[in-house]
C-alpha cells in the first residue's frame, strides 16, 4: 500500500498529530504496513531496536517479519536497574516536552547490526537519541525505519548517516 491509503486511515487531532492507531487494528492494513516498512531494507539487520511508544508495535512486528529479536529504549525511569547500568539520553522533541529514552547496553551484542523503528520521525529528535544509544551500546545501525520521515535540519544526520526507510519522505 502507498502512504497516502495509509493517510486517509490515519486519525487526526485539533493539534494536527495523527493517530496510526487505527493502522493496527485491521488486519489486513496492519500486515502491509509491516511488510512496507520491511521493503528495501537488505542490510540484513540482526536485531530491530523500536522506540517507546509506538515505534514498540511497529518495531515488534517488523522484528517478528524479519525473524530477528526484539531491543526496547525505552522512556526514562522505566527500566528496572540503577542509573549507572543503563545508557541515558535527555532530549527535547516535536511536543518541546522534556523527556528521556534509556536502553541497557546488554540487550546489544557489539556485533549487531540494528534496524531502529518508530512511527513518525518529525525533528528527528527521538531516533537521533535512539541510534546515539544503540551506538553507544557498541553495536551498528544500518538502517531506520519509520511510516513518516521529515526532511529538515533536524533529521538531516539521519538521512547523511543512514538508510531511511519511510513511506513518505518530505520536507512539509
Ligand atoms: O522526531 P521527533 O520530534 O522526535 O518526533 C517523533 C516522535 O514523536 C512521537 O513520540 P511520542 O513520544 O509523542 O509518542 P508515543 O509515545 O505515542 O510514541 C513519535 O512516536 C516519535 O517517537
Ligand atoms: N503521530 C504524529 N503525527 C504528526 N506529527 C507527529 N510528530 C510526531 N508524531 C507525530
Amino acid at each position: 500500500m502507498d502512504y497516502e491509503e495509509y493517510f486517509e486511515q490515519m486519525g487526526t487531532d485539533t493539534a494536527g498529530r495523527y493517530d496510526i492507531s487505527p493502522l493496527f487494528g485491521d488486519a489486513d492494513t496492519f500486515a502491509a504496513l509491516r511488510t512496507d516498512l520491511c521493503a528495501g531494507v537488505d542490510s540484513e539487520p540482526t536485531v530491530v531496536v523500536g522506540i517507546d511508544a509506538l515505534g514498540f508495535v511497529l518495531g515488534s512486528a517488523v522484528a517478528t517479519e524479519m525473524s530477528v529479536g526484539f531491543v526496547p529504549v525505552r522512556q526514562g525511569g522505566k527500566l528496572p536497574y540503577p542509573d549507572d547500568e543503563l545508557l541515558r539520553r535527555d532530549i527535547t522533541d516535536y511536543s518541546e516536552d522534556a523527556k528521556s529514552l534509556e536502553l541497557h547496553p546488554d540487550e546489544l551484542d557489539v556485533d549487531d547490526r540494528a534496524l531502529v523503528v518508530d512511527d513518525w520521525i518529525e525533528t528527528g529528535t527521538q531516533m537521533r537519541a535512539a541510534t546515539d544509544l544503540v551506538e553507544s551500546a557498541g553495536a551498528s545501525v544500518v538502517a531506520v525505519a519509520a511510516i513518516r520521515a521529515h526532511r529538515n535540519e533536524g533529521t538531516k544526520p539521519l538521512f547523511e548517516r543512514y538508510d531511511v526507510h519511510a513511506l513518505r519522505t518530505g520536507a512539509e
